[in-house]
């Protein structure tokens, strides 16, 4: 998995290049706003590498390349022992291949290795002089670097003072947990500065900060222990000698804190294989660990091989880092759905700009909750770093505060249930549609009950929510076996508005299957849609009877969207024959079934997806009522109706269009041969008239299809 290299193509763009490597990891190290990921930027060192080997003698000096933190970062206080970077490896191969070069350097092999995880942190060497913690270094240009000794006491598993009396310098990473990232950011924003992208830079920005009004705190793991100048010369000479494993267990007995506390702890591994096997060990654990890591580093253990490998001036000859493919990448918050789940739950979900994180293109992620959303401070059209190990649900990190241009919009947080329109209950972090397991009941009979499906007048959100309280429905077919004293024994309903809606009922049995259908709720199937289904079946039961293939004949429905309607069908069955039983009409008038052999000429229509939008892009494939006034024509419907049409919606326009005999249709093309336009018609009347298509006033057209109104 190794990242490809940016193509650079001439001397200009390799300075490019340099500057742009160069201004990231500086930001990258000091202040953790990189506006590069890790994947960018190792693209962009790989493409200065390439470039360099080709131009050998036109090496820039600020080059990152063979530098450690790419040069980009300096420091004043000498390091005893350089702090080396290390060199990688992607590979079960290319780490084979680096233990035989190892072999060379040492002159035998290597049959003892430490294995550890690569924590995503920030170097840090922490100096106790008789005990006491008295500084903390940064990692700087490997030769030296910044004394952070401000951030002493905001950093667990350094403790102040250790449990001997020694002079020590311990050597590690310092990071954030992810609950301590979450923390940071919540304080950051409480006190109005931007968040933080993620953990990694988190811990940069912060162990830099000096004077913040508040603290937050960062976890150390200690991979290193070394003598300082004034370190009683017996001590020192032992600490040379010991393994790397010896030296981390010392460390510990120390009082500070190793990857011996994690689930993930440092071993010693015999041999290449048993070294590979801990490699996919610890890869298999990184989604599930509380902290970042990038890879697996592993030693050459025994001090002797140490010494015999040597270190070059970027990073040491007897280590070497595995690393696993990048976790994060920035990409951008494009919306906020939010979803109900079976629960009652309102969860909301990130659409991102798809991005490619270790071999998957990512374009939803969790944000979890709504005070997930606040506390991370993201805005629309905002650069998030998101995160996705293994198989976990990808998640939104933060967003990229420093890339904003100013133009990002605040996330809208629903008022009512996206689904049914209750009320949201707010008082828990996840908030819930106050209808809980009853709000996918309260939508679906409120969207039969609709206009364009039932259009049981009487029955709206509220009605159906008291009827759901009270017991009365648990299912659409339960609407029609409501009693009259049933309604008249709950509040607000008197004499009059019971026997309106009793009446409305009655009325509703006999609505057309397409609308029977469509308040049926089938994923997939609107208004069009259904109409199209039910013109083409003719009954029920056709419906019912057919298969994926045959309901492919449909115009609109596919290879993909049949199985699943067919499936839905077969789910819906009990309700289906609940709705026939209380006298639901199942048939659409003047739709004639097609004939019985499957193979006929009406089975070219695997047209294209159906999005079934409002107006619908349907085409009325029902072979009965080809011989109507509108046979063979396309109908676009637009503007507002007037005279004898004035009542109807847009819906309902559109199935007289198919009663009719013709095809309605959402938008004017070359193909449409009608457009009926009515008051301020817009967009779609000019184009008709530069497409030189016939139109007609709703007057006009109402005489026209004058015998199939009402
Ligand atoms: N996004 C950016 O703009 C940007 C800029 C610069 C660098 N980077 C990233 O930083 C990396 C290269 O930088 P680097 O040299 O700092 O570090 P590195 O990640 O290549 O490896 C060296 C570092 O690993 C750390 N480490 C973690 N666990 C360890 C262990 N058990 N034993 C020893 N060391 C351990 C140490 O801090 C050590 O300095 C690349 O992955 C690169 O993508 C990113
Ligand atoms: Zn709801």
């Amino acid at each position: 998995m190794t990242t490809p290299a940016a193509v650079i193509v001439d001397a200009a763009g390799y300075a490019q290049a340099v500057e742009d490597a160069v201004k990231a990891s500086a930001a990258y190290y000091t202040g953790g706003t990189s506006v590069l990921d890790d994947d960018s930027y190792d693209r962009l060192v790989r493409g200065i590498a390439a470039w360099e080997a080709d131009h050998p003698d036109h090496v820039l000096p600020d080059s990152p390349s063979g530098k450690v933190a790419g040069g980009a970062v300096e420091g004043d206080v000498p390091h005893t022992v350089a702090m080396l970077s290390l060199d990688n490896v992607f590979s079960s191969e290319e780490f084979t291949a680096w233990t035989v070069s190892l072999a060379r350097r040492t002159g035998h092999e290597v049959t003892r290795f430490s294995v550890e995880p690569k924590l995503d942190g920030l170097a840090i060497a922490a100096r106790y002089v008789d005990g006491r913690l008295t500084r903390l270094i940064t990692r700087g240009d490997g030769t030296a670097g910044e004394d952070v000794s401000h951030a002493i006491g905001t950093i667990e598993g350094l403790p102040a003072e250790l449990t001997e009396p020694v002079t020590v310098e311990a050597r590690g990473e310092v990071l954030m947990t992810t609950a301590q990232f979450e923390h940071a950011n919540e304080v950051r924003t409480a006190h109005d500065g931007q968040p933080f992208a993620n953990p990694r830079g988190a811990s940069a920005g912060t162990l830099r900060a000096k004077e913040r009004a508040y603290t937050v705190p960062m976890t150390f793991f200690g991979y290193g222990l070394l003598p300082l100048a004034d370190t009683e010369a017996g001590f020192a000479e032992r600490l040379g000698e010991l393994a790397h494993s010896e030296l981390m267990d010392r460390t510990a007995v120390l009082g500070v804190n190793t990857t011996a506390t994690t689930p993930v702890p440092g071993i010693t591994a015999d041999t290449v294989e048993e070294v590979l096997t801990r490699v996919r060990e610890i890869a298999a654990l990184r989604a599930g660990l509380p902290f970042g890591i990038d890879g697996i580093v592993i030693k050459a253990d025994l001090a002797a091989d140490q010494r015999a490998a040597g270190s070059g001036s970027r990073a040491p000859r007897w280590a070497i880092a595995y690393k696993l493919p990048a976790v994060e990448k920035i990409t951008r918050l494009l919306e906020v759905e939010w979803n109900v789940g079976r629960t009652g739950i309102i969860a909301p979900r990130a659409v991102l700009e798809p991005v490619e994180i270790d071999g998957a293109t990512i374009t939803y992620a969790t944000l979890h909750n709504p005070g997930d959303i606040t506390r991370r401070d993201l805005r629309l059209g905002d650069h998030v770093m998101v995160h996705r190990a293994g198989d976990v649900i990808p998640r939104v990190e933060a967003p990229v505060a420093h890339l904003r241009t100013g133009d990002e919009q605040p996330i809208v947080f629903p008022e009512v249930c996206p689904r049914c329109g209750s009320g949201i209950d707010t008082s828990e972090l996840r908030w819930r549609c106050e209808q809980g397991r009853n709000c996918h009941l309260v939508a679906a009979l409120s969207y039969a009950a609709g206009r364009d499906q039932l259009d049981i007048e009487g029955l709206g959100h509220t009605r159906v929510v008291q009827f759901v309280e009270a017991g009365l429905v648990a299912d659409l077919a339960d609407v029609f076996a409501l009693t009259r004293d049933q309604l008249l024994g709950l509040e607000r309903m008197g004499e009059t508005s019971t026997d309106n809606l009793l009446a409305a009922i009655v009325t509703a049995k006999g609505q057309p299957l397409s609308r029977v259908l469509c308040a049926l709720g089938v994923r997939g199937t609107g208004r069009s849609m259904s109409r199209r289904i039910a013109r083409y079946f003719a009954t029920m039961d056709n419906i019912r009877a057919a298969d994926a293939e045959s309901m492919q004949k449909v115009e609109g429905i596919g290879t993909e969207k049949a199985p699943s309607i067919v499936a839905e069908l077969v789910e819906l069955a009990p309700l289906i024959d609940k709705l026939a039983a209380a006298g639901v009409n199942m048939t659409e008038p003047g739709a004639t079934p097609p004939a019985p052999v499957p193979d006929e000429a009406a089975a070219d229509s695997d047209g294209p997806l159906d999005t079934d939008t409002d107006t619908g892009t349907g085409t009325g494939t029902g072979t009965g009522t080809a011989d109507g006034p509108l046979a063979g024509m396309a109908v676009v419907v637009t503007g507002a109706m007037t005279g004898p049409l004035e009542k109807l919606s847009r819906n309902e326009m559109n199935e007289l269009v198919e009663r009719a005999g013709g095809r309605s249709s959402s938008s004017v093309s070359k193909k449409t041969t009608l457009v009926v336009a009515g008051a301020n018609a817009g967009s779609k009347r000019a184009k008709a008239e530069s497409l030189g298509i016939r139109l007609a006033t709703p007057e006009e057209f109402a005489i026209l299809i004058a015998d199939y109104l009402g």
